[in-house]
Parts: structure tokens; C-alpha cells; sequence
């Protein structure tokens, strides 16, 4: 018997059956518990490779995961290029091939306590997503962004469907007093100084994913508990680990599991460069709700 042509399932089915990213925090939680367990979490995921496209200082990360558990196999393929000012293409391009675990088959392609003022650096792709999912499970007084180009900004602000966000104009600005910072951008030196940051704050810094590439200085690395995705991959390619020898206290794994603490009252980073078995949970999530015919 031969195995059923692949599917293709592009950005109108996938928001169509993921229409809010928080339905897949269960999976996502579950997803890096299995991760921070060892063997006996049943996630194989090694290190993503990636090949650096030089002549366009472009990269392309190529990411496998099986996840027994979830029994479901995938791998992505996701480019990530430098902003050209006047492109017309996104940054970032990604494909998930869904693999069949019994047989190998190709099934599908998938592209893809009381904190109150909540700042985000970047107004890009994954800006939209962190405030969709920010605004939704918690309840701001105050949502602040900052970016490098102000009308990028500004157009965030006026597009958003939520709390209103207050355009600032530095970075320094949009800190000063918040509770949660997320850092979203493709800066390549620091963007975000200790000297800024209020005492108990939680960083969630999603950038900078090259071993030289940086968007938070030593002082809020080493002045921080420091929470990450994956210690391998944190050790391997991240700039903010790498270069100020910060220590890791624990993977995100490992809090969801209850075997190390989060530190709420303490000022924390968590660095997180995005995890192949992440793609995997969502790919099969869509696959799945697709499937059924929902
Ligand atoms: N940890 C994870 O799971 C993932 C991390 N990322 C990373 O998140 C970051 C944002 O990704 P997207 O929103 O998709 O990118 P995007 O291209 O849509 O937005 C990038 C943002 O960074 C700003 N920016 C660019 N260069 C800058 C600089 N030198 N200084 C300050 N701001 C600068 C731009 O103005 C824009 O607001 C990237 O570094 C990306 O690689 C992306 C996907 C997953
Ligand atoms: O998880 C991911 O897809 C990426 N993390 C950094 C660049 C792309």
C-alpha cells in the first residue's frame, strides 16, 4: 500500500485551526517538561544546525524533532536573513515537514503575580505574536513598545487588537518601571542596559539566536536568574549566554516539572532560541484539528 500524497497546509489553515497562539501553551508546557526529562521524556531533538549564507548574511537552521509521546516526527527548515529597509520578504521563512513515525511518510507541510506594565522592544513578527499571547493570559495596566523605526512602532500600536499599547521613543523609555520586558528584535549588539531595569523584573528575550549576536549586556545577564529553552543550544549559540558567562539556573523544562523553582520575586531572563519539539506540538496540533475536519 502506498502511503497518501502529502498535504500542504499554508498560513490561511493554519490560522484557521490555530486561531489563538495561547492553544497551544498545554502542548508547548508539556513539550519542554518532556524535553528537561531525559530519556524518559521520549523528545530526541539534537542541536539545529545552521548554515550561515554569507554572501546575503542570510542563515538556514534546519531543526528535527520526534516527540514519542506526542508519536509525532518533524523537522523545520527556517531562514532568517538581516532586514534589507525596503524588502518586501519577511525576515524570517519557515516550512514544517510532518512526518508519519510508524512509517517515515511525508504527512504535511506547515508554515507556520500582579505584574502592570509590560514593554516590548522590536515591533516586528513575533512582537504581534508576544502581545497577542501577553495580553491574553494577563492583565496589564500599561503595554509599552519601543522600536527602532518609530513608524513601525506606531503602525504596531494602532493595528493591535487588545489594550492599547504607548509608543515610546527610546529604549531606555519604554524599560524604565516595567514589570516584563520582552525583547523581540534582530539587533546584533545590546539593546537592553541593566542600569534600566527595575529590580524583580522579567525578561523574556527572544532574539539574538547566533553565538555573537547580542540584545541584553552583561550587567542584565549577571545581575539576573537566568532561565533557558534548552542549556545545550543556550551554550552553543547565544551571544547574551556565551559571551557574559551568565549561569544558567535551570531549562523552562524544569520549572514546568517542579524540579527548580521560578524565582518570581528575583530579577529573571528567560532566553529562550526557539526548540524543533516546539515546532512539533504545533505542527501536529494543526495536522491533527485539520484532519478531523474542524
Ligand atoms: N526564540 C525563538 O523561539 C524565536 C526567535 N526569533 C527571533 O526573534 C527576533 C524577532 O523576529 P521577528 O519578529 O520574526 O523579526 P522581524 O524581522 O519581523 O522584526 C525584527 C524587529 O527587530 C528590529 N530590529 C532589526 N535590527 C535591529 C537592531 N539592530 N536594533 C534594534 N532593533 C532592530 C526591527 O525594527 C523589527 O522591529 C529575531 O532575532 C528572530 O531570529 C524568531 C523566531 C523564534
Ligand atoms: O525557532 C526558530 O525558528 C528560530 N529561532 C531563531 C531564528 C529562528
Amino acid at each position: 500500500m502506498s502511503a497518501a500524497p502529502p498535504v500542504f497546509l499554508g498560513s490561511e489553515v493554519v490560522e484557521k485551526h490555530l486561531h489563538r497562539a495561547s492553544l497551544l501553551i498545554p502542548s508547548l508546557e508539556a513539550a519542554l517538561a518532556n524535553f528537561s526529562s531525559g530519556a524518559e521524556g521520549g523528545v530526541v531533538q539534537p542541536m539545529r544546525t545552521v548554515v550561515p549564507v554569507q554572501k546575503y548574511s542570510g542563515f538556514l537552521g534546519v531543526m528535527p524533532a520526534y516527540s514519542a509521546k506526542d508519536d509525532a516526527l518533524t523537522t523545520k527548515l527556517v531562514t532568517f536573513y538581516e532586514h534589507k529597509k525596503d524588502s518586501s520578504v519577511p525576515s524570517h521563512q519557515a516550512i514544517v515537514l510532518l512526518f508519519d513515525p510508524r512509517n517515515g511518510s511525508l504527512k504535511a507541510f506547515l508554515m507556520p503575580a500582579d505584574s502592570e506594565v509590560l514593554c516590548i522592544l522590536g515591533a516586528g513578527v513575533q512582537a504581534y505574536s508576544h502581545y497577542e499571547v501577553f495580553t491574553e493570559q494577563f492583565s496589564f495596566k500599561e503595554v509599552r513598545i519601543w522600536n527602532r523605526t518609530k513608524e513601525n512602532a506606531v503602525k504596531f500600536a494602532r493595528s493591535v487588537k487588545g489594550p492599547p499599547v504607548q509608543v515610546c521613543s527610546s529604549a531606555q523609555d519604554a524599560v524604565t518601571g516595567a514589570d516584563v520586558i520582552i525583547t523581540v528584535t534582530m539587533a546584533t549588539t545590546p539593546i537592553l542596559f541593566g542600569e534600566w531595569i527595575k529590580p524583580g523584573a522579567h525578561i523574556n528575550a527572544v532574539g539574538a539566536s547566533r553565538p555573537d549576536w547580542r540584545e541584553l549586556n552583561d550587567e542584565v545577564m549577571k545581575n539576573s536568574v537566568l532561565y533557558v529553552d534548552s542549556r545545550e543550544a543556550a551554550l552553543n549559540e547565544s551571544g547574551d549566554v556565551i559571551l557574559s558567562r551568565a549561569e544558567i539556573f535551570a531549562e523552562l523544562g524544569e520549572v514546568v516539572k517542579g524540579t527548580k523553582p521560578a524565582l518570581r520575586e528575583k530579577t529573571t531572563v528567560f532566553k529562550s532560541l526557539g526548540m524543533a519539539i516546539e515546532d512539533t506540538v504545533a505542527a501536529k496540533f494543526v495536522y491533527d484539528s485539520w484532519s478531523a475536519g474542524n
